[in-house]
């Protein structure tokens, strides 16, 4: 099993997020989530990705449980605002984020920064990089140790049509090399493109939107 959540319930602030939610992946592939901002999109990939503990319920990851300060293993993710030390440069971001983890090599880094069209020599701090940019960053830390599960939401925010082509392209890669992503996506072209199942997130439920395989 890749992804099992049982029974999840998130309540914040007095509201209910996520609304007993079972769902599960059993097999690789691209999997998109859509709704309507504040629907809680954001609030089911945090679950996943053990940032966020479930008020009920549990959530598994290849298996194992995530949470109270456990993290899936061969999984990367990207977020709204991906966090970089705006002082350093892309490669040196990088490389830091592989040191504390301590498995991916300055080669790898490189390519995987040329992979999302950015250049590793460029030595500019990363705050003088555009939104997109950063984005593009972003998306180089999250696939960088080639999860086996990749988490995505929103990954083409402020991305121009040559990084929404790029994306799109890594997306499909990663799909043909068994790794199963999770896509979040306002953009119904990518839905589209690249979904294999589409899930719909409303009123803290998940349920089928559109089924293809
Ligand atoms: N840390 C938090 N504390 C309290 N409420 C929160 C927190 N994070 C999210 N929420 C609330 O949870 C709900 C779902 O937010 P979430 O960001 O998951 O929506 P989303 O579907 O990702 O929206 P969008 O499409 O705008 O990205 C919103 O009402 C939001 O205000």
């Amino acid at each position: 099993m890749i992804v099992e959540m049982v029974n999840v319930t998130k309540d914040m602030k007095g509201h209910k997020i996520l609304n007993g939610i079972n769902f599960t992946i059993e097999t690789p592939g691209v999997y998109g989530v859509v709704g309507r901002n504040g629907s809680g999109k954001s609030v089911l990939f945090k679950t996943i990705a053990g940032l966020l503990q479930p008020t009920i319920g549990n959530v598994k990851v290849f298996g194992e449980l995530v949470g109270k300060g456990s993290f899936p293993k061969d999984f990367g993710a990207l977020f709204d605002t991906p966090g970089f030390v705006p002082r350093y440069s892309a490669l040196d971001n990088l490389k830091l984020l592989a040191s504390i983890k301590g498995v991916v090599k300055e080669e790898e880094i490189r390519e995987v920064i040329k992979v999302v069209g950015l250049e590793p020599d460029d030595r500019r701090p990363v705050r003088k990089y555009s939104l997109g940019m950063k984005q593009r960053l972003g998306i180089a830390q999250a696939i960088m140790e080639h999860p086996k599960l990749l988490v995505l939401d929103e990954p083409m925010n402020g991305l121009d049509e040559s990084g929404v082509q790029e994306v799109r392209k890594v997306i499909n890669e990663f799909k043909s090399e068994g790794t199963t992503v999770l896509l979040a996506s306002h953009n119904r072209e990518d839905i589209e493109l690249l979904c294999d199942q589409v899930y719909l997130m409303e009123q803290g439920e998940l349920r089928v939107f559109r089924e293809d395989v």
